[in-house]
């Protein structure tokens, strides 16, 4: 089979070049990142697949950059049928995006085969040509020092879990200040002293300006008994009409690109921005009305620990987090029909799917041009869509860090789904980014909100009626090569109930206030139980922490002080794994 390369390079140049072109500059450079000579012209980010052939450039070009992908992937199996298919696929269709190939690291379907799945990421030879360290394996503070303590040895604390990475970042051109600081932004005051009101952004057709147009799917609301509504031509009423239309969306483009600088603006003196009314109000019903007959398939939400869907690391913990969600891929958004007990059902979500093209739009293309930080999203891809609902009755998500363990993910980005949302239901999220005082965003119908997802600590308040959302994580390419690296050589295999289960227990132990406490005593409890758990559940537990291998968490585990303890403890708290008040479903 002929083999597709997706390349995604960043170019600090508006000139567009064939992908022969940029290969050889590649292979020439010594440097993944081309620089400019005119460091003023703003960095532009080209994603394209390419073709290539020859065997020696392929093995060059791979131990240069490191971002080489193989990607042949075939349908899995799930409860979605139509979408993509084989075809689709195929290498010949080399006119998608790199993203959509990258395997996703939280869907909950069936793991891929290597037959199904082969990328190659990241390699040492990339780390070198970045003159970069390789990143240390060990993540966790408190498991180094168990391990330095088992092996007799002491081990420097790593001062800043994102330090090699942030330090990748500082030392390519690209990451150079393309905006000044601004005033922050102004805030409203709602009684209580840490906490305010989010302020946020009207980006009132936004998606729309942005190249992805609603206006078909306006038309297809208003005309429910047509699914194509293409405007005839000749017809000089309508064509007026059009003109019309096409007036408005040049004002409406001058407005978005005002909005992403106050959005860009937002994110880089805040850590986090809104943007009200990115959705229209009739696309939010409509997108409700695709999703709403598969409320049944959405399961409790899981905790999301870091590591990739391969390494079986995510547990549900109901009492963490009260929402259920359905984890969406990009087939199961094109699907035509989905199997409910046993029987075929039909199903459309071509608004959902419109409107995540249009976020995709946003983040990974148009947002970057105004901020910092994102550079390398239109290469790391994102997510699949996490579609989540919180059912009213208080159930919340407790405070945590959506990436605590250099999981790749770079942005978190969420779509409310609630027209008509009232304040007396609660369920804003609150943010909070270092050294700032906390804000709510209610979760109103059409907003978007998004925020850095290793830097920015929220949580869902009690929420007091049913509030639907999807949220969608954009990763870094860095990153996420790496974590994919880390994960093929730390953990596999995929972890059954049971490991899940005794994963959960000890976690739940390790947090209580009165099982395996941060004493001497405490200590020994946790290396009785950590002798007699399963290989697998043992797996779990590393990936929850960032432990390099099941053996390194074991030796830290088996050889832990209280201090050490108490600092595991902290930090799985950090990631929202801590007990908390929340009612039961
Ligand atoms: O729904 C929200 O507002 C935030 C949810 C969240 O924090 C998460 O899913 O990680
Ligand atoms: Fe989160």
């Amino acid at each position: 089979m002929d083999e597709i390369i997706s390349l995604s390079i960043l170019l600090n140049d508006y000139g567009v070049k064939s992908a022969s072109e940029v290969i050889t500059d590649i292979i020439d450079s010594e440097r993944l990142v081309l620089s400019h000579k005119d460091s003023n012209v703003p960095f532009l980010e080209l994603s394209f697949p390419c073709k290539i052939e020859d065997s020696t450039i392929k093995a060059k070009f791979k131990s240069k950059t490191g971002l080489l992908q193989v990607c042949a992937k075939k349908v899995t199996p799930g409860i979605f049928e139509g979408g993509q298919t084989e075809e689709d696929t195929a290498p010949d269709s080399a006119t998608e995006d790199v993203p959509s190939k990258l395997p996703s690291s939280s869907s909950p379907s069936p793991p891929l085969d290597d037959a199904d799945l082969m990328c190659d990421f990241a390699d040492e030879a990339y780390m070198t040509s970045l003159s970069l360290q390789p990143q240390e394996n060990m993540k966790n503070a408190a498991v180094q020092q168990g391990v330095a303590a088992a092996q007799g040895s002491t081990i420097q604390k790593t001062a800043d879990k994102a330090g090699p990475v942030q330090q990748k970042h500082t030392q390519n051109a690209y990451t150079s200040q393309l905006y000044p600081q601004q005033p922050q932004l102004p805030i409203s005051s709602c009684g209580s002293e840490s906490v305010r009101l989010a302020s946020s952004i009207d980006g009132t057709g936004l998606a729309a300006s942005l190249g992805y147009s609603f206006a078909p799917l306006l038309t297809l609301l208003a005309d429910t008994s047509s699914h194509v509504n293409a405007v005839p031509k000749g017809n000089p009423k309508k064509a007026k009409k059009q003109e019309k239309k096409k007036a408005g969306s040049s004002a409406l483009s001058v407005a978005a690109t005002c909005t992403l600088k106050l959005l860009g603006e937002s994110l880089m003196l805040n850590g986090w921005a809104v943007c009200d009314n990115y959705i229209p109000g009739p696309i939010v019903d409509q997108v409700r009305k695709e999703i709403k007959q598969m409320e049944s398939h959405y399961t409790p939400g899981q905790i999301w620990v870091g590591k990739e869907a391969d390494a079986g690391a995510q547990i549900a913990v109901q009492d963490v987090r009260g929402d259920s969600v359905l984890w969406m891929d990009d087939q199961a958004l094109t699907a035509t029909a989905f199997i409910k007990e046993g029987k075929k059902q039909s199903c459309s979500f071509l608004t959902l799917h419109q409107v995540v093209c249009a976020v995709d739009q946003l983040i990974m293309h148009e947002l970057p041009r105004y901020t910092q930080g994102l550079s390398l999203v239109a290469a790391g891809g994102r997510s699949d869509v996490m579609l989540a609902i919180y059912p009213g009755k208080g159930s919340r998500f407790a405070k945590h860090i959506d990436n605590t363990a250099q999981d790749g993910r770079r942005l978190t980005c969420l779509c409310y789904l609630n027209n008509g949302w009232q304040p007396e239901f609660g369920g804003s999220l609150r943010v909070t980014s270092p050294g700032q005082p906390s804000a709510d965003i209610l979760p109103l119908g059409g907003r978007l909100a998004c925020f850095w997802s290793k830097s920015v600590a929220h949580e869902v308040c009690p929420t007091h009626h049913p509030r639907h959302s999807f949220t969608l994580w954009f990763y870094d390419a860095l990153e996420k090569a790496e974590a994919l690296a880390a994960a093929k050589v730390s953990i596999g295999g995929t972890a059954s109930a049971a490991a899940q289960s005794s994963a959960r227990s000890l976690i739940r132990d390790i947090l209580a206030q009165d099982v395996i406490t941060p004493t001497e005593e405490g200590c020994a409890i946790l290396a009785n139980r950590v002798k007699t758990m399963p290989i697998a559940a043992l797996s779990i537990v590393a990936g929850v922490v960032g432990a390099a291998s099941v053996q390194d968490f074991v030796a830290a585990a088996t050889h832990m002080d209280p201090t050490s303890l108490a600092v595991l403890r902290d930090e799985i708290r950090r990631m929202g794994l801590q007990q908390t008040h929340a009612p039961s479903l």
